[in-house]
């Protein structure tokens, strides 16, 4: 019999560490002479990590919408393509850090019955800093989602253990262990982890209960009260309502309708502005650079933006350097490499958090893009 196509969920909140943990396992499989290959959704309508994926590895992007919500109906087609024209031995689907895991659980399930695959784990990644400082408010619905990827994995990897205490982390590991007692839970750096983990995930055999579905209906009284109460607290999409929000799949294109009144298309106020998208909560903000800017003074103002941009990424070219660079910041860390791209890319940058001020972002960087064309004068 036709083997079915093992299908990973990568899920975790923004800039946990989902695409270090994906380029790792994509190395294994292809050096182990196994073919990878990825589904990746992104929130806004370019996608910076799918760079990170070398040119071997099949990938399909889902841009511009959340997969949990606007653009789950074209999972299952995307992923029936991606099967049929590749024949892949593997398949991960990264979400958007934002993406509720158990509607993309449902959207891959519902996948299964147009294409032979098979669901067989729910990987989250957790940023541990970033878990600490929301455990420690207690509130707000980035933790509240945090906490139901949590809940929704099968596999927990406990990532940027080098940013919290040996006290913090084991600490993290109880809060965890509360919310989700089946999942192992692995803390890492840079998910540097047992690899091979992925062999024995594949061979499981499906159904055996390991998938989460399982421990969520059958949670404590008292869990499921805290989650009823979770849901009907949430907006109309019910991003953040997973348990016990396990929908019909009509029930979508209701859904479908409330989120796409989120989305909008925002050049009034700004040529640069492309996609002001906007997830629930989340925001996103993609500005395209019409030419280098200072790299002194880029850096300056990633070090400046307020707390609630956790998130941001993208290609630059500095008029004080040759190469262009990758830029990645997440929670105050900023990262540039080194990149040489074989095509003509775009100069942009991503931003994704709560509630900023586009506009006064967008006006900050078109600054800099007029002192580096007075500059070059
Ligand atoms: N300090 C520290 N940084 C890390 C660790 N793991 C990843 N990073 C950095 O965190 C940033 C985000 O990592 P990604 O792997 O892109 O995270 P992601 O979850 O794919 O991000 P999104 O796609 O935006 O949701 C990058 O700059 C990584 O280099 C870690 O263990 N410790």
């Amino acid at each position: 019999m036709k083997q079915a196509v093992p299908v990973h969920i990568l899920s975790g909140f923004l800039g946990s560490g989902k695409t270090t943990l994906l380029t790792q396992a994509l190395d294994y499989y292809k050096e182990s002479g196994r073919k990878p290959a990825v589904l990746m959704n992104e929130l806004g309508d370019v996608n910076l990590d799918g760079m990170l994926v070398e040119d071997d590895v099949p990938m399909t992007e889902m841009l511009s919408g959340c997969i949990c919500c606007t653009i789950r109906g074209d999972l299952g087609l995307e992923l029936r393509e991606l099967v049929l024209e590749h024949k892949p031995d593997v398949i991960f689907v990264e979400c958007t850090g934002a993406a509720n895991p158990m509607e993309m659980l449902d959207g891959v399930t519902d996948a299964s019955l147009l294409t032979e695959l098979e669901l067989k784990s729910v990987i989250t990644v957790v940023d541990a800093a970033q878990l600490l400082e929301r455990h420690n408010k207690g509130v707000g619905k980035t933790y509240r989602l945090m906490q139901e990827q949590i809940r929704c994995a099968t596999l927990l990897i406990l990532n940027k253990s080098d940013l919290v205490s040996a006290v913090e982390l084991a600490e993290l590991q109880r809060v965890i262990r509360e919310w989700n007692p089946v999942a192992p839970v692995t803390a890492t750096v840079r998910c540097q982890m047992d690899i091979t983990e992925f062999d024995r995930l594949d061979d499981a055999a499906g159904g055996d209960g390991r998938l989460p579905i399982r421990h969520i209906a059958e949670g404590s009284e008292s869990d499921n009260q805290e989650r009823s109460r979770q849901a009907s607290e949430h907006d109309d999409c019910g991003h953040h309502a997973c348990s016990g929000h396990h929908h019909e799949h009509h029930d979508h294109h209701v859904h479908d309708d409330h989120c796409s009144h989120d989305v909008h298309e925002a050049r009034s106020d700004n040529d640069n502005a492309v996609l002001h998208h906007s997830h629930d909560h989340v925001m996103v903000y993609t500005h395209y650079f019409h030419g280098p800017v200072d790299s002194e003074q880029f850096e300056t103002l990633i070090g400046k933006l307020p707390a609630n941009v956790y998130r941001a990424k993208g290609i630059l070219r500095f008029t004080d350097t040759a190469s262009p660079f990758m830029f990645q910041y997440a929670y105050r860390e900023m990262d540039f490499v080194k990149i040489a791209p074989k095509d003509e890319l775009p100069i942009v940058a991503v931003f994704i958090g709560e509630h900023f001020s586009r506009q006064r972002l967008a006006a900050e960087l078109e600054a800099l893009e007029r002192a580096a064309a007075v500059q070059k004068d």
